[in-house]
């Protein structure tokens, strides 16, 4: 039975779904690194939230691990690239929080602006402190957004109704969205020099790290209040605390840190600042959302093989994997005869769909072709990492889709290029929807491939099949099945034999002897 841990705190429901989709699930919210490192082998997948650090050391022991999904958005808490070349899927639920998030911002905003935290707890102090607590109107001001993705452009809208003036700066914000959003378009200094209220939506990357910085604060309005609702590390905590002591910047709103969870920070106990801990999500309606989102995207893909929102893989939708699946075992062979044939260094790899097939979501078939293909090599290799495998080892993968259908309705071909020669290798689905292969190296054929077979280059001249006959029956091994091609009378021939066992080294020797032979290779599928 198929295995998960969420290892973070975590609604209900997402345990429910697991359940009930038959995934046996354990819910460990809270545990140390160590812990997990100790139990991780066990699950075939890991659900999280932010808490659970999913570092290169955690995925070195998760030996079973196949996919890590993650209840929310931001997913550095993720070592993607570990995960990828371990072959584990990694997803998230992109939309879920996204309302949630943006309304916090908003409400971080109001509070910066009525200074309500600070207010409410000198009036509960009994202190009736009315002319200390002197607001500002968000009516008619900027508000420059930096990000205007899923949570920036919700943000963008509830301003707007707000009546403020929406700037936004996302380099891939288009100007037909941002007229669509009602914002102005601008560029990171043009926004600095007009907002007076900035708040951060992007992701953390290397162009976004530090972005608020003493250098763009500089840039900034005196008296801009900065709020941010996304990561820690877009702000340089010291520049900002010595921004909000000189006064240049009026305020700061901040519900994520540098450090989390943050039991201290030195921006803790200043007058102009306001915080939360990473609240952003957390509201009922978000985290029934995500935990909805997360427990059926992973048994999806664990029960299923259909991938949704992977930062990692090409999707898969639950439409299409029942589709693709006859492809996938056609692929998985053709590359698999490929790699098994292939003795030489890989320079190029190129797939050509037609037919039918050319309608296909092309990526994962792709990608299991290069996992066949790669397989005999490594055996670490899967439909997640094949691409990156193939990548880092230099070979250069191509493909093409051509919807013509040609003597088959439906056909996958593949073709390596090698140091030493191109082969290639081509199968199509019969209407049962088994694969079969129809060319090999140009030549003609119809085979099943089975689980022992053999694969014959030969020199098509008399007594050949004859021979083979009688060595197999000499070592009492059952032909299931015998297709032959040949490329013209007397020329090149190929024989693909299924038989029900395997060969010994001895009866393999006595048909490499044989002398209409030039290779000989047992295949397994
Ligand atoms: N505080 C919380 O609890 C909380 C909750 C949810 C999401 N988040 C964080 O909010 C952030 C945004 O989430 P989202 O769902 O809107 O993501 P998104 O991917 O929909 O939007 C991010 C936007 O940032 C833009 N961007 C990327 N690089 C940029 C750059 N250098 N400058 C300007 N814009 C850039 C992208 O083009 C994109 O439009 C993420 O970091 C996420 O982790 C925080
Ligand atoms: O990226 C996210 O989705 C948020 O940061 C939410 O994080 P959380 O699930 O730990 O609240």
């Amino acid at each position: 039975m198929v295995k998960v841990l969420i290892s973070d705190k975590m609604s209900p429901r997402a345990a429910e779904i697991f359940r009930d989709r038959g995934v046996e699930v354990d819910e460990k919210p809270g545990m140390s690194p160590e812990e997990l490192k100790a139990c991780i082998g066990e699950y075939d997948g890991l659900a999280v939230r932010s808490a659970t650090k999913a570092t290169a050391d955690i995925i070195a022991a998760a030996t079973n691990l196949k996919v890590i999904g993650r209840a929310g958005i931001g997913v550095d808490n993720v070592d993607i690239p570990a995960a990828t070349a371990a072959g584990i899927c990694v997803m998230n639920t992109p939309y879920g929080n996204a309302i949630t998030t943006a309304e916090h911002a908003i409400a971080m905003m109001f509070s910066l602006s009525r200074h309500i935290p600070a207010a409410n707890q000198s009036t509960q102090d009994g202190k009736w402190e009315k002319s200390k607590f002197m607001g500002v109107e968000l009516y008619g001001k900027v508000l420059g957004v930096v990000g205007c993705g899923n949570i920036g452009s919700i943000v963008a809208d509830r301003a707007i109704g707000l009546k403020m003036k929406v700037v936004a700066y996302d380099p891939f914000l288009s100007p037909e969205r941002a007229v669509e959003l009602g914002v102005e378009k601008l560029e990171l200094d043009d926004l600095f020099a007009r907002a007076d209220y900035i708040s951060l939506h992007t992701p953390i990357t290397e162009s976004t790290r530090n972005i608020i910085n003493a250098q763009n604060i500089a840039k900034m309005k005196e008296g801009v209040r900065i709020i941010n609702c996304a990561r820690g590390g877009l702000v340089v905590e010291e520049d900002l605390k010595a921004a909000l002591e000189s006064g240049h910047v009026a305020g700061a709103a901040v519900d994520v840190y540098v450090k989390e969870p943050a039991t201290e920070n030195l921006l803790f106990g200043m007058d102009n600042v306001v915080t939360t801990p990473h609240l952003g999500a957390s509201t009922d309606e978000a985290q029934v959302n995500v935990a909805i989102q997360v427990a059926e995207q992973m048994s999806d893909y664990l029960l299923l093989g259909s991938v949704t929102n992977a930062l990692n893989m090409p999707s898969v939708s639950a439409e299409e994997a029942p589709k693709l699946k006859p492809y996938m075992e056609l692929a998985t062979q053709l590359g698999s005869f490929a790699g098994q044939v292939t003795e030489t260094g890989i320079k190029s790899v190129r797939i050509d769909y037609e037919g039918q097939a050319a309608s296909l979501n092309i990526k994962p078939l792709t990608s299991i072709i290069l996992q066949g293909l790669l397989g005999p090599l490594l055996e670490s290799v899967n439909m997640v990492n094949a691409p990156l495998v193939a990548k880092e080892r230099g070979i250069d993968v191509t493909e093409s889709i051509n919807d013509r259908e040609d003597d088959y309705q439906t056909l996958v071909r593949l073709c390596i290029t090698t140091e030493n020669q191109t082969r290639d290798i081509a199968g199509t689905l019969f209407g049962d929807d088994r694969p079969r292969v129809v060319s090999i190296k140009g030549i003609n054929m119809e085979a099943e491939l089975g689980p022992h077979m053999l694969y014959i280059t030969n020199q098509d001249k008399p007594g050949f099949i004859g021979a083979m006959g009688s060595i197999l029956g000499d070592a009492e091994v059952n032909i299931a099945t015998f297709h032959l091609g040949r490329d013209q009378k007397k020329g090149e021939a190929i024989a693909l034999i299924e038989i029900d066992s395997e060969l010994s080294k001895n009866t393999m020797d006595m048909v490499c002897k044989l002398p209409q032979v030039t290779q000989v290779k047992a295949l397994n599928f």
